[in-house]
This record gives C-alpha cells, sequence and structure tokens, in this order.
C-alpha cells in the first residue's frame, strides 16, 4: 500500500491566484509574510519540482535570508526542522493528508500537498501549539498560493488538528496482525519495499526494525574525521573553541559536533586537517588498512575514491606505513573532489581519473585495494531525507552489474595474496552479500572475518562480513567484506 506513496505528479501546477477580496464579508487582510515558513515551502518545491537534494538547497537559502537580515540562528534551526522532517515524515503526512481530503493525493496540486505536509509537520511533528501551526500554515497558503487554495488548507489542517500523532497513527496504520510491514511504513514513515529490504537485511523481530526506521527519522550527528598523520582527535576537540564536540564512539579519529554549526567554517576543516566522515566510513577505511597481508605492502588501491573520504583516511594511514595510495574516481569533477580532500597528504598519493572496470593500471600492481562502490544508498537515508521518496526497487538492478565488475576488476588489480575492501553505504542484501557471493564463487578468493577489524563495536553479527547500523552503531549503514585473493 504504501511502496509508492499515492501521491505528487511532481511536476506541478501554478499557484492559484487571490481570490477576489470584494467577495468577503470581511475587510481584506493582506497575508503575513513569514520568512522562515516561506523559505521551508521554497526548499520543498526545489526538492520536489527540480529533483533537488535538500541538504544541497538549504544551505544557500539560508544563507541568503541571513544575509539579507531580520532571519537569525534560531529561525535558520525552524526552516531546517520543517524541512527535513517533512521530507523525512513524509509518509506519515501523506496518510494522514490522503484522510482528510475527499480524492486521491495524487489530484491535490503538489505545492498545495507542501504546504499542507508542512503544517501537518509542524501539527503533529512538533511543539508548535496547534492554532499557531494552522495560522502559519494558512498565512503561507495565502502567500503562495492565494486566497482560494488557503480556504483548503485551513479546512484540512482543522481536520488534522483534531488528533496528535498517536491518535493519527492509531486511524491510519493497518494493524500490524494484519500487515507488518505496511503497518511499520505508515508509522515510520519509509516505503514499504525498503521497510521489507531493511528487515531482510537486518533480520530478527519487530523491535530491532521498529528501532532501525527510527533511527533513519533522526538527525545525525556531525562527525568529523582527523587525517591521520596531519591532526590527532585530541587536536581537533581542543581546536573547537565555542563548538561543542565529544570523542567518537569507535574510531579514534572521529569528532562528534554537539551542535550541527558549519563544519566547513572549523580551521581544522579548512586547513583539510579534518574533514566531515561519518564514524562508519572511517571504520571502513581502517579496518581495510588493519586486515592483516603477508608480504609486501607498499601500493594501496581506492578504486572509487570520490569524494574522497576514505581516500584520505587511507592515504594518510599508508604514508605512516611507507606505501602510498593511487586513487581513482571516474567523474571528473569528483576527481577533483579527492584531489582536494588529499592535498598535503605527508605521503605519496596520487589521484587519477579512470573507470575502475577498465582500469588503466596493470593487473595484480596492488597490494591492498577499496572498492566502494556506486549504490542505492540507503544505508544513508538519515542524511537524506528524501532519498528514501526518490529510490525505487529497480534502481537495484541497474547497479547490480556496475557493482559485479568494479568488485572482480578490484581482485584482478590486487596481487596474489593482496587484500580487496568490497563496501557500500547500502545495507540491501543485493548490494552486499549478493554481490559478495556471486564473485566469491568463481573460487579465486577467501572471505575474511572482518569483525576483529572492528575493535569494540559491538553487535557485529556471524561475519565474516560487517553490517553497520544507525541504531546500532550511530553510524550509516556501511557494509565491508574482505576477500583475499588466492588464485
Ligand atoms: C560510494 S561513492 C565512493 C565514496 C568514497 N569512497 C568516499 O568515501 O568518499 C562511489 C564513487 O564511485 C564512482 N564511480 C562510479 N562508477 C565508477 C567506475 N566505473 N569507476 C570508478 N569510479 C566509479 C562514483 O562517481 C562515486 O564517486
Amino acid at each position: 500500500m504504501n511502496d509508492q506513496p499515492d501521491r505528487r505528479p511532481r511536476k506541478s501546477g501554478k499557484p492559484g491566484k487571490s481570490s477576489s477580496h470584494g467577495k468577503s464579508a470581511k475587510p481584506y487582510r493582506r497575508p503575513q509574510k513569514d520568512p522562515v515558513r516561506i523559505l521551508a515551502f521554497e526548499a520543498l518545491r526545489a526538492v520536489d519540482e527540480r529533483d533537488a537534494y535538500a541538504n544541497l538547497v538549504l544551505p544557500p537559502l539560508l544563507r541568503a535570508a541571513r544575509a539579507k537580515g531580520d532571519f537569525d540562528a534560531r529561525d535558520a534551526a525552524l526552516a531546517t526542522e520543517l524541512v527535513y522532517g517533512s521530507l523525512r515524515r513524509q509518509g506519515t503526512y501523506d496518510a494522514v493528508i490522503a484522510d482528510c481530503v475527499d480524492r486521491p493525493l495524487r489530484e491535490v496540486d503538489p505545492p498545495v500537498l507542501d504546504v499542507l505536509t508542512l503544517g501537518a509537520h509542524q501539527l503533529l511533528g512538533t511543539r508548535i501549539p496547534s492554532h499557531a501551526a494552522v495560522s502559519a500554515s494558512v498565512e503561507l497558503a495565502r502567500v503562495v498560493l492565494g486566497d482560494g487554495r488557503a480556504k483548503f488548507v485551513n479546512a484540512v489542517l482543522r481536520k488534522i488538528a483534531r488528533y496528535d500523532l498517536g491518535g493519527w497513527l492509531e486511524r491510519v496504520a493497518p494493524p500490524y496482525e494484519d500487515d507488518p510491514e505496511d503497518h511499520l511504513a505508515v508509522m515510520h514513515s519509509h516505503p514499504r519495499w525498503i521497510v521489507s529490504a531493511l528487515w531482510d537485511s537486518l533480520g530478527g523481530g519487530r523491535a530491532g526494525i521498529e528501532d532501525l526506521l527510527e533511527a533513519d527519522n533522526d538527525r545525525p550527528e556531525v562527525t568529523l574525521a582527523a587525517r591521520p598523520g596531519r591532526a590527532t582527535a585530541e587536536e581537533v576537540l581542543d581546536s573547537l573553541g565555542e563548538e561543542q564536540g565529544l570523542p567518537g564512539r569507535w574510531s579514534p579519529y572521529a569528532v562528534r559536533l554537539s551542535e550541527g554549526g558549519e563544519p566547513g567554517a572549523l580551521d581544522m576543516v579548512r586547513e583539510g586537517r579534518a574533514g566531515v566522515q561519518d564514524e562508519g566510513s572511517q571504520l571502513v577505511a581502517l579496518a581495510l588498512a588493519a586486515a592483516p597481508l603477508e608480504g609486501r605492502d607498499t601500493r594501496w588501491l581506492d578504486g572509487c575514491a570520490g569524494p574522497g573520504g576514505k581516500a584520505a583516511m587511507l592515504a594518510g594511514l599508508a604514508a605512516r606505513r611507507g606505501a602510498s595510495l593511487l586513487a581513482a574516481e571516474k567523474q571528473p569533477h569528483r576527481a577533483g573532489l579527492v584531489a582536494k580532500a588529499l592535498a598535503g597528504n605527508p605521503g605519496p598519493y596520487q589521484v587519477v581519473t579512470a573507470d575502475g572496470t577498465r582500469p588503466p593500471w596493470a593487473p595484480g600492481s596492488f597490494d591492498r585495494v577499496l572498492m566502494d562502490v556506486p549504490c542505492t544508498g540507503l544505508g544513508a537515508l538519515r542524511r537524506r531525507p528524501e532519498a528514501r521518496w526518490r529510490r525505487r526497487p529497480e534502481d537495484l538492478e541497474g547497479f547490480a552489474p556496475l557493482q559485479r565488475a568494479l568488485l572482480r576488476s578490484a581482485l584482478a588489480s590486487v596481487r596474489i595474496g593482496g587484500v580487496v575492501g568490497y563496501a557500500t553505504c547500502s545495507p540491501h542484501l543485493a548490494e552486499t552479500r549478493a554481490v559478495v557471493d556471486d564473485v566469491h564463487k568463481d573460487g579465486t578468493t577467501e572471505l575474511l572475518d572482518a569483525r576483529p577489524l572492528f575493535p569494540s563495536v559491538p553487535s557485529l553479527g556471524e561475519g565474516p562480513d560487517v553490517q553497520l547500523w544507525p541504531h546500532l552503531h550511530g553510524t550509516d549503514a556501511m557494509y565491508l567484506a574482505l576477500l583475499r585473493r588466492t588464485a
């Protein structure tokens, strides 16, 4: 039922005209322009209409609003919460809104639906009092949709305001006993196919999958990685000044920022001595670097390096051990980002623009190889609130041949006895174990137990591969399998 939310023919209609104010008995009053809600609406329209990413579209809008004055940090925090919350909880809010309108959601004009979603989030997902949430949304509707459609918005939001979130969920979520996946999809605002895929990968009962789906709806912490050889986590912590930070949970290089702030503005980040990087990604790079290896260990390859977070960590670790890193990336502009991330690395490295499936280097050239392949990104839903609604199950078929080709190419690139790390930022079994099992069947690899290379990280399952989880580890759902080439 909730697979394709019955919503949003995306490209939309135009804002309606204001109704004539001569007809109203009341004297005409100009709508009140609330810059926070107007900005949130603009961001949602960009996500809906232009397939923009909220995390890219929002910062410039916020900067422009602040530059105009009259928009402070609290306004920015509220606008961010309204945009991210509306996108994350869209599946739940769609079910609620559908119950309050007398036509299918796909027949509601998308800008109207965006105003309703923003209103629903204020009513059901924030502490804003109901009357304020309704009146602010109606004023927004008057500004961006016109008076006629503002009446419709008013009527729908008044219906929504009758119950709180719990009350609505009891009404609109199908009973768990009838259809567990549909129930969880509505309760936790994920498409049903993603609930199903995550559950297949996670295993276990109801409690675990519920915790995972809720963790996907939490705002993730911003984590920094001290670049090995250029800074330590202690130095990064000391440099934070006003910003508060905590050491990482698992990675000795991690620093968790307590307030989101603007990490790009921190001195350490501007100087390239630290970078923004989820702790799960740090652990994957550290595990590959620590995998046991006999014989030569001087040539390392990152075969899918852009934008360069793991490459920066690997390059620093390689430098300490007298090894060099080749960082390859197919997209030239992303290879540029890798070059920027690696600039100033204390040891030898090279960045090349290259297709990892048709590599320009000789077979067997490397001792350690990381293949962090392109994937659906279902492991990073916390960071990209719109991604869950954009992804389709068919996307998996698009990635499958490339993922296998890149893993095979990684194994051809490593010497016999060398180690390949196959990584994804998706826990979907079609992108993780299915790929590794297919390639392992060729009979030229040994699977290594990756778990001991994640020291002190709990709940790593039965191995030999490692799947991290937001609700268990506070990281993105990164996956790592380690394969040694045997023939
Ligand atoms: C998951 S991202 C890698 C993230 C990176 N390891 C990091 O930590 O910053 C996958 C990257 O592979 C690149 N890519 C896609 N197809 C490729 C190919 N055939 N050869 C090399 N790189 C490829 C994409 O452009 C993308 O930058």
